[in-house]
């Protein structure tokens, strides 16, 4: 494990451009199995998740090379094996090998998923749309199984709840499936149309992305002609759009797509911060007197879940109680008693996060209980007088590109050692 050693007060200044989304790369490279030519992914974010993947994808005798923010994957060489336990545990989305290998090789043996620590995680919906999809499923000890002996058939899928991540192992199990699928209640979110444009491109059909129906007639074969770009991430533009704000005495984030941001900078906005959106970048001005708020994060287009977090360093800087309720994790609470250490008014009342003003914040060691709670200590240690020292910090480079040196050309002190 690793540490994160942040010497705070810092102003912060300059210019910052976003990389790819994680919660797109995580579905694009296991994606990636599913086409029978080598593909090649542009603006890959470098973290630990992506790593990780890489890892998973030479157990398969798929190889991969990352340079300068390309990845090229060749998969035509692809043989089923086990894939490694400690890599699939080290990250969430190791679950969409679950619909890729389904929908490559109609069989698949997958242990559960990791991911962040942040309250149950259930996958019952993914597992109801393989079934519905043709596959007969079981688990044992924590290893789930699933073989279609006679292939995939299209079929309807109705998810009891809006999710990320049963939507795109759906799309990824029904993209080469005999016939046609439709998933009602489907999940909205950008990266599900990231995924559907990448397989788009390579021949599939997939239509309806990006609203809550999306429908698929199955195709034989996947083929890449050329390099898909991923989209900027919104979750760490937001990261930086509050640490802007908190520390800032102007900073510039280039590589936004601002119109999936509503959420987060209208919430800003209505603070007192007076940002300045432009086509693909926003500045952030130093700020003045900020307002509290209310926070209740939904499914997108409203508020995410995993930006909750990074704004409440800046909710602490209002001048009054301001309050966040998670429906989507209730249990996304573990950042509470490591913010309070490093001096923030913050508690958890009846399924709600208080956070009162908070005039000073000093350097403490903490605990990175997982990558949101990372950020929302790094913002806060950037914010405090001394020294801040973040333990775990691997959690928050499982998802924050090239953060030591992004940071520090902003002018922040940050430094990532070895953990004793
Ligand atoms: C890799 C990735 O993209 N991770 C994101 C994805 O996670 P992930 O895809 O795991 O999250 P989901 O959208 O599936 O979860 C949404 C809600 O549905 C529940 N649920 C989900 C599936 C299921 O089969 N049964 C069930 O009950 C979950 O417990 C949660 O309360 O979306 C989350 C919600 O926006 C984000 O916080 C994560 O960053
Ligand atoms: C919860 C998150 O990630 P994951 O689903 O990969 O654990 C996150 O990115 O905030």
């Amino acid at each position: 494990m690793k540490k994160m050693i942040i010497k705070g007060g810092n102003r912060l200044a300059g210019e910052v451009t976003i990389g790819g989304a994680k919660n797109s790369t995580v579905a694009l490279i296991p994606a990636a199995i599913l086409a029978d030519t080598p593909v090649q992914f542009d603006t890959v974010p470098d973290i630990l998740d992506v790593h990780n993947l890489m890892i998973i994808l030479e157990s398969m005798n798929v190889k991969s090379t990352f340079t300068h923010g390309v990845l090229d994957i060749d998969p035509t060489q692809i043989v089923e094996a086990e894939l490694p336990s400690q890599a699939i545990k080290s990250l969430r989305a190791s679950y969409y090998f679950m619909g890729a290998l389904l929908g490559r090789f109609h069989r698949a043996v997958v242990t559960f998923p990791g991911g962040d620590n942040i309250g149950p995680r259930p996958i019952d919906q993914h597992i109801k749309a393989f079934r519905a999809l043709g596959a007969t499923v079981t688990e044992e000890n924590g290893t789930v199984h699933m073989n279609a002996p006679e292939g995939l058939h299209g079929a309807r899928i109705f998810m009891d709840m809006v999710s990320v991540g049963g939507t795109i192992n759906a799309i990824l199990a029904a993209v080469r499936a005999e016939g046609v699928t439709t998933i009602e209640n489907a999940a909205r979110e950008p990266e599900i149309v990231d995924l559907a444009t990448f397989l788009n491109n390579m021949g599939a059909k997939i239509r309806g992305a990006g609203t809550d129906v999306i429908r698929i007639t199955g195709v034989q074969t996947l083929q890449s002609m050329n390099t898909h770009t991923i989209i900027p991430d919104r979750i760490e533009t937001g990261t930086y759009l509050s640490l802007a704000a908190a520390m800032g005495d102007g900073v510039m984030i280039n590589n936004v797509i601002p119109e999936h941001m509503e959420a987060f900078t209208s919430k800003m906005m209505d603070m007192g911060v007076d940002l300045q959106i432009g086509v693909d970048r926003i500045y952030v001005p130093a700020i003045g007197q900020l307002q509290p708020t209310i926070v209740k994060t939904m499914p997108y287009p409203g508020f995410a879940t995993d930006l909750q977090q990074p704004l409440t360093p800046l909710m602490a800087l209002a001048n009054g109680q301001s309050k966040v309720v998670d429906t989507i994790y209730p249990k996304r609470v573990k950042h509470i008693p490591e913010l309070q250490k490093l001096g923030m008014q913050i508690e958890a009342g009846d399924g709600e996060i208080l956070i009162n003003h908070s005039a000073n914040f000093t350097g403490a060691e903490v605990q990175a209980s997982e990558i949101r709670a990372g950020a929302s200590l790094m913002i806060t240690g950037l914010m405090a007088d001394g020294t801040t020292i973040i333990h775990n910090a691997d959690h928050i480079l499982r998802g924050y590109d090239r953060i030591v040196w992004k940071l520090n050309r902003l002018n922040a002190n940050v430094a990532i050692e070895e953990d004793d």
